[in-house]
């Protein structure tokens, strides 16, 4: 027999509990069978707005940025499809940082000299992140998606491609594709675009450089035309999936495509250099050769210095340097080619500074313009040198480079940018600094004479600064340099301006919008 040992009073309780258990369980079930499956679903919707919201709020802080997220969950990705140069400026003017959310993405945008370099020197909190599409157009494997150690010593073996040393061997055959080009432009009947002409003229140069003659005509013809499409794909923001025949499909296909012909030209190099015992002659043999010296150093056969032989961190198999040839591709096509735009637009509407250029290059040549391009002679062009840093300053041709936040990142005393955000330095706003550079939105190559620390280095970002700073900036500055004295002394440019002349279009890069429109004459340089 069972006693009961509740008192009165928690019998009577307990008999209310259940009765308001059992009203709530049966209220409960009608209530959801009244609910129809539209009103779940609205009510999914409302809490994953709320919750879209809710988090941008959170992660946005104190910094600027809209109140809230004005179209719910995609934010502004329609605006990035196009992106405009001046929505970018309204942007950097909003604070030195901002922020937007596209999708599940929380962008932070640094607009400030030193916030730029602190990221961009911060290895310990960020690392590239480049685009979405990238790891997937580059393949996830590419040397530049590597972070810290592993990334600093694959660099230390590509570094060598691009010393003083190096650069000498790539000249010949720069002056060999420069003169074909000049043919051709002042060969052209009338006025054309000439955005085109150099993307087709920077990746031919640089395939030369890279590949030598191991690569043929129509295959640098082939990428030239392909390359726009992997630009294309490479947007800011893109739909999280490939699908099949979009743009980032098409660019995935074409960047392979693209790796399988410069892995064909690393065997042919490697039988070069390696079989052949042959001189290099572009960066293909020059990576090859640097290899078979450091080995045959480690090996006690030969004396090379100690810079060659830390290139032999290992053998780089053919499929590994044709992602690195593919990366300094990759790096160079859009921002070369946008520099040239700039670079020659301005000159040609310039006469002041074609002629101070013309003159310093009959000089530097003993007025004999045969003269064929050294290190040693493009190291006395000051003046044409100058031009080219001054024009990288004015419109630079990287606006920004996207890092990814590996761990929460203090970036000022007030604010942390969380785990998992893209964040953006710019390069942009320290290079148009009207404290550093005197009237900053005029071409004034005369600056350079007297430049500053802060003007050559805190201020002047135009290839980046930390770990991952550009690896071609002294390739670049020196080809452009012996590009521009050749092409003014034989060459009268003529600029078909219009209103778009001076906007800026933003692809990948920037451009004039209208696509630069110019007509080339042979000059008499003697003249
Ligand atoms: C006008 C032309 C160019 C400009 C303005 C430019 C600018 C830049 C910038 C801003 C970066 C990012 C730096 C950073 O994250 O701090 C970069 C990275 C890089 N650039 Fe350039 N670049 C140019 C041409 C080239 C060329 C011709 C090459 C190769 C031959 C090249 C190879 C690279 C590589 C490999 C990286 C990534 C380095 C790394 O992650 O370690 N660039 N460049």
């Amino acid at each position: 027999m069972s006693v009961n040992t509740t008192s009165p009073i928690a019998h009577g309780l307990e008999q209310i509990r259940q009765r308001i258990d059992g009203d709530f369980l049966a209220k409960t079930a009608e209530f959801t069978q009244q609910v129809t499956w539209w009103q779940w679903t609205i009510t999914a919707i409302v809490l994953c707005l709320t919750y879209d919201q809710v988090m941008y709020q959170v992660r946005k802080g104190p910094i600027a940025g809209p109140a809230f997220k004005i179209w719910p969950i995609i934010g502004p990705f329609l605006e990035s499809l196009d992106p405009k140069f001046e929505e970018y400026v309204a942007k950097w003017d909003s604070g030195a940082l901002s922020c937007v959310s596209i999708f599940h993405k929380f962008v932070v945008i640094a607009s400030s000299r030193d916030l730029a370099r602190k990221i961009l020197s911060s290895p310990k909190y960020v690392r590239p992140c480049v685009v979405d599409a990238a790891y997937k157009i580059l393949r996830p494997t590419n040397w530049v998606f590597l972070d810290g150690k592993a990334h600093s010593d694959y660099r230390r073996s590509l570094n060598g491609l691009f010393v003083t040393k190096a650069l000498e061997i790539y000249i010949k055959v720069q002056e060999k594709y420069m003169d074909i080009y000049l043919d051709r432009f002042v060969n052209y009947d009338g006025p054309r675009e000439f955005f085109p002409e150099f993307r087709e003229l920077l990746c031919a140069l640089s395939l030369r450089t890279f590949c030598g003659d191991y690569i043929l005509e129509e295959q640098i013809a082939e990428i030239a035309d392909n390359y726009y499409r992997i630009t294309a794909a490479l947007e800011l923001v893109n739909f999280p999936i490939i699908i099949p025949f979009t743009k980032t499909w098409y660019g995935k296909k074409l960047a392979h495509d693209t790796m399988k012909i410069f892995e064909k030209c690393a065997e042919m190099s490697k039988k070069h250099i390696n079989e052949n015992d042959g001189a290099p002659a572009c960066v293909l043999d020059e990576w090859i050769f640097l290899m078979k010296q450091a080995k045959a150093h480690k090996l006690g056969d030969s004396e090379v210095t100690e810079e060659e032989q830390k290139l032999l961190v290992r053998e780089f198999s053919n499929k590994e340097i044709s992602e690195a040839i593919f990366t300094f591709l990759f790096a160079s096509q859009d921002a070369s080619s946008s520099l040239a735009c700039w670079l020659f637009q301005i000159v040609a509407d310039r006469p002041d500074i074609a002629e101070k250029v013309r003159a310093e290059q009959l000089a530097v040549r003993n007025n004999d313009p045969s003269v064929p391009l050294t290190l040693g002679l493009i190291d006395k062009m000051n003046y044409t040198r100058n031009v080219v840093k001054e024009v990288l300053r004015y419109r630079p041709p990287v606006l920004m480079v996207p890092y990814l936040v590996k761990q929460p990142f203090p970036i000022t005393n007030d604010y942390t940018i969380p785990k998992g955000t893209m964040v953006v330095p710019t390069l942009y706003p320290a290079l148009h600094d009207p404290e550093v550079y005197e009237e900053p939105d005029s071409v004034i190559p005369e600056r350079w004479d007297t430049a500053t620390t802060e003007m050559e280095n805190r201020n002047w970002l135009v290839f980046g600064t930390g770990p991952h700073k550009c690896l071609g900036k002294n390739y670049v500055v020196m080809m452009f340099t012996s590009m521009l004295g050749k092409y003014l002394m034989n060459a009268d440019l003529v600029h078909h301006k219009t209103e778009l002349s001076e906007k800026i279009k933003v692809f990948a890069t920037i451009f004039p919008k209208d696509d630069l429109i110019m007509e080339w004459h042979r000059r008499d340089p003697l003249a």
